[in-house]
């Protein structure tokens, strides 16, 4: 077995976060199948850059799949010319080449007979790497991926969530250690809480990693959220627009786009914020849980306010007490209404207008720790929306 790709950059296993992607060129890419008549993708040409995220979006049949698997010749292009860093895919054996590209797909893919273990190895194994190499591998990607390896290990897929079943998938993908990573919508089967908890994952490990990715989804809030690119796609892989996720949700190319990007589009753009970027408002009456009911009605009056949020003895918001709820109180723990939604310094500002909405007014913001950090209210996410709309008009 030839196992040059061992020798390669980026294929060292040594887990050096510095690793970096290579840059992906379709030229004039088109696939027709036997016995169609129109091109699945029609001359193709898109430069993908190093190290950088890039979405295939677009509507269903489109050929987003076809484009994606012709990358690592899972599907031989009729004609056109693939690089990779440079290199022409179309003129590497395939084998070799898919070794050195990260493949990771819907429901994961794994192979039902072996542990979780074994298929993280599967392309290390086929790299000629020595066991001891692989184990430690198995082990470092395990912990990447956020699932602990003595817990995991020894499973099989069966045994695993779908959303742990995605984790061992990109797991297995990056085993290797590859420049390029190509995911067709991998996060597809999940419910909607695992597939954002992934999709934050994701990019917590690229900004590690710094790895090449083409992504395809149908999801264009998926699209937003992951792409440092996205190219919008419409019948035979023709590119409608491919740009930044700012510049797509503020000016697309034509009404196909705007069609596809939906309505609400500067709503989207709350998406690309995080609510540690804007200003956070003014805090209300706050209370410690130990305080009695009298001194914060006390402080309540004091200040004209209704509302006091009651924080944990380790900071962390706990309820809401109304003025009038403090009048026969024994206690604070038991006073008032406990939280609904909170929203951490690292929500997205689409995040913090949901449970602005369902709270009916403002929100407490917690900090690392899930320590009280302030509130955020509708008129500062709505005064976001606004400048976003005026900057890119
Ligand atoms: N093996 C095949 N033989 C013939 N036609 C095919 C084959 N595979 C795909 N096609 C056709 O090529 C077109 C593009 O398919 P492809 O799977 O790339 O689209 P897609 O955008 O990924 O779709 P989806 O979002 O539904 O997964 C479709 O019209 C499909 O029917």
């Amino acid at each position: 077995m030839e196992n040059t790709a061992a020798a390669e950059p980026g294929a060292t296993g040594e887990g050096d976060s510095a690793v970096s992607g290579a840059e992906i060129q379709l030229e004039n890419v088109t696939k027709r199948y036997p016995g169609t008549r129109e091109p699945a993708v029609g001359d193709v040409t898109m430069t993908i850059p190093a190290g950088k995220i890039v979405i295939l979006v677009g509507p269903s049949g489109c050929g987003k799949t076809t484009t994606l698997r012709m990358i690592n010749r899972l599907i031989e292009p009729t004609s056109g010319r693939i690089t990779i860093g440079g290199e022409d895919a179309l003129r590497l054996n395939p084998d070799q080449l898919r070794r050195k590209i990260g493949y990771a797909i819907q429901q994961a893919g794994l192979f039902p007979h072996f542990t979780v273990a074994q298929n993280i190895g599967v392309v290390p194994g086929l790299l000629g790497w020595d066991r001891k190499r692989i184990a430690d591998r198995v082990e470092e990607m395990l912990d990447l991926v956020g699932l602990d390896p003595k817990v995991f290990h020894d499973r099989y897929p069966r045994q695993l969530s779908g959303g742990q079943q995605q984790r061992v998938g990109v797991a297995r993908a990056l085993a290797a250690d590859p420049p390029v990573l190509l995911m067709d919508e991998p996060f597809g089967a999940v419910d909607p809480i695992t597939r954002g908890n992934l999709q934050d994952e994701l990019l917590r490990l690229q900004s590690a990693l710094g790895k090449t990715i083409v992504f395809v989804t149908h999801d264009f809030d998926e699209a937003v959220k992951l792409g440092d690119k996205i190219a919008v796609l419409g019948t035979g892989s023709s590119i409608l627009q491919y740009d930044t996720p700012e510049a797509i949700l503020a000016n697309p190319a034509d009404d196909t786009v705007a069609g596809f990007v939906g309505a609400g589009a500067s709503l989207k753009q709350l998406t690309l914020l995080r609510v540690r970027e804007v200003e956070l408002g003014e805090d209300p009456v706050l209370a410690r849980l130990d305080e009695s009911p009298a001194d914060v009605r006390r402080k309540l009056t004091e200040r004209n306010g209704t509302y006091a949020l009651v924080l944990d003895n380790r900071d962390r918001p706990a309820r809401w007490v109304h003025i009038r709820d403090l009048g026969s109180a024994s206690s604070l723990a038991t006073a008032g209404k406990p939280l609904g939604d909170l929203v951490s310094l690292q929500s997205t500002l689409q995040d913090a207008l949901e449970a602005i909405l369902a709270e009916g007014g403002s929100v407490p913001v917690t900090g690392p720790r899930g320590e009280y950090a302030g509130m955020i209210e509708l008129d500062t996410v709505m005064a976001t929306v606004q400048r976003l709309r005026e900057e890119h008009s």
